[in-house]
């Protein structure tokens, strides 16, 4: 199936960075399905299990990392009584940047041992997922993200780390080198031998990497107060102020430059206590993001629901702002998934119209075309059923 769409004729609808074309083929509940679009901001309306949501994930993966569900790999396999016999899966997209076309092509193959792997092709030219890091910033919100501030630091540190990315796209290597020493040293307390060399070196990467990290995330959250700030109250959403906030941050925060060596002697000193809790007990990857919503000097936990989607859809508008003036106007690709749902009208026309003027390639879904009028005219509005899009407007 495939929806035409014909590049928009006024430049200034169209985004600086935007995909223009998505094709899925055995990617859940999509057999093979194609869309095309202008590069203005794009709706997708329709019933609940349209296949929506499908259509993010499928934009999520090109970027790094696991994609807004956080899924495994062969979780995106279609399944069902006409599902192929092969397991495998592939998204395919035309991106632009300032007139530059990107192809991008990611999958699931089966390796020569027949193991599972992602494979990421960039303009026909093998390479890893963390390079995408380099042509297609993105941040989404989806309805699992409205209970972020209430649940577990994992969902936080997912959040900062994604916003991270765009100014730095390194951060994504970095964050898996220190994942991989963390799991090398791990295991070598549990199983040994217990070498001092190799537990040094391991923990002498761990502190690199580890304090890189929190530096990066330190520098984005410096990013995002300061537009935050700049923005204030006066559009419709609250202002915000966000700190990083454990025990790894807390001697980032007091030792600056000093912190790789700190960080180094906690490891070092943390080997008995790791090694009996079976895990790395100090680090940046325990480390937790602050929100307070400023005017209310209140936690974001402590906001209502709607309070706290305003909230994250101040962050991400704040981020999309100083990431476009930090990159030469490119504001990132924005996916909204059920955007509408917790917005009242006066929020939502506000979001649109701040979507519009970043020049930003907005993916948003919703149940009901009628949510989305405020964008008639401004944005590619397809409706979805069953995995069909029909162009509205
Ligand atoms: N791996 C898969 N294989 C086949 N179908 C799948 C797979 N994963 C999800 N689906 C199905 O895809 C359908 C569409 O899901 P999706 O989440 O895209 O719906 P949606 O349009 O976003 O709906 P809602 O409005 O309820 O969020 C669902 O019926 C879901 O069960």
């Amino acid at each position: 199936m495939e929806t035409e769409r014909q590049p928009d004729e006024s430049a200034k609808a169209t985004a600086r960075l935007a995909v223009t074309r998505l094709q899925l083929t055995n990617f859940r509940s999509y057999a093979s399905a194609a869309l095309n679009v202008s590069g203005r901001p794009v709706v997708l309306a329709g019933p609940n299990g349209a296949g929506k949501t499908n259509v993010l994930d499928a934009l999520s993966l090109l970027s790094p990392g696991r994609g807004l569900r956080g899924a495994k790999l062969s979780d995106h396999v279609r399944r069902g009584p006409s599902a192929p016999s092969e397991a495998l899966w592939a998204v395919a997209a035309s991106v632009t940047r300032t007139g530059e076309s990107y192809d991008i092509g990611t999958g699931l193959a089966v390796g020569p041992g027949g193991g599972e792997k992602r494979i990421v092709r960039l303009n026909g030219v093998t390479q890893t997922s963390a390079d995408l890091g380099d042509v297609v910033q993105m941040t989404w919100l989806t309805p699992a993200m409205d209970r972020l501030f209430t649940e577990a630091a994992s969902g936080r540190r997912r959040f900062i780390d994604r916003l991270v990315l765009g100014f730095d796209p390194a951060h994504g290597r970095r964050a898996l080198r220190y994942e991989t020493a963390m799991r090398e040293r791990a295991r070598l307390l549990k199983y040994g031998p217990r070498d001092p060399m190799w537990l040094d070196s391991l923990e002498a990467q761990l502190a690199e990497s580890g304090t890189a990290m929190m530096a990066a995330r330190a520098e984005t959250v410096t990013r995002l107060n300061r537009m935050l700030a700049e923005r204030g109250e006066k559009g419709a959403f609250p202002c915000a102020e966000l700190a990083m906030t454990g025990d790894a941050d807390t001697l980032f925060l007091e030792y600056g430059a000093e912190t790789e060596a700190r960080l180094k002697e906690a490891f070092a000193r943390a080997r008995v206590i790791d090694a009996e809790a079976g895990q790395t007990t100090f680090g940046p990857h325990r480390s937790d993001l602050a929100v307070r919503h400023t005017v209310k000097r209140a936690d974001a936990k402590e906001c209502s629901t709607g309070e706290q989607k305003a909230l994250l859809v101040s962050i991400i508008l704040a981020d999309a702002w100083e990431l476009s003036r930090a990159r030469d106007g490119h504001a990132p690709l924005l996916l909204l998934d059920e955007i509408a749902a917790h917005l009242d009208e006066r929020r939502r026309a506000a979001l649109f119209d701040e979507i519009v003027a970043l020049g930003a390639q907005a993916w948003m879904t919703g149940t009901d075309l009628s949510l989305f009028e405020h964008l008639i005219g401004r944005a590619d509005i397809f409706a979805v059923d069953n995995g069909r899009f029909e162009l509205r407007e």
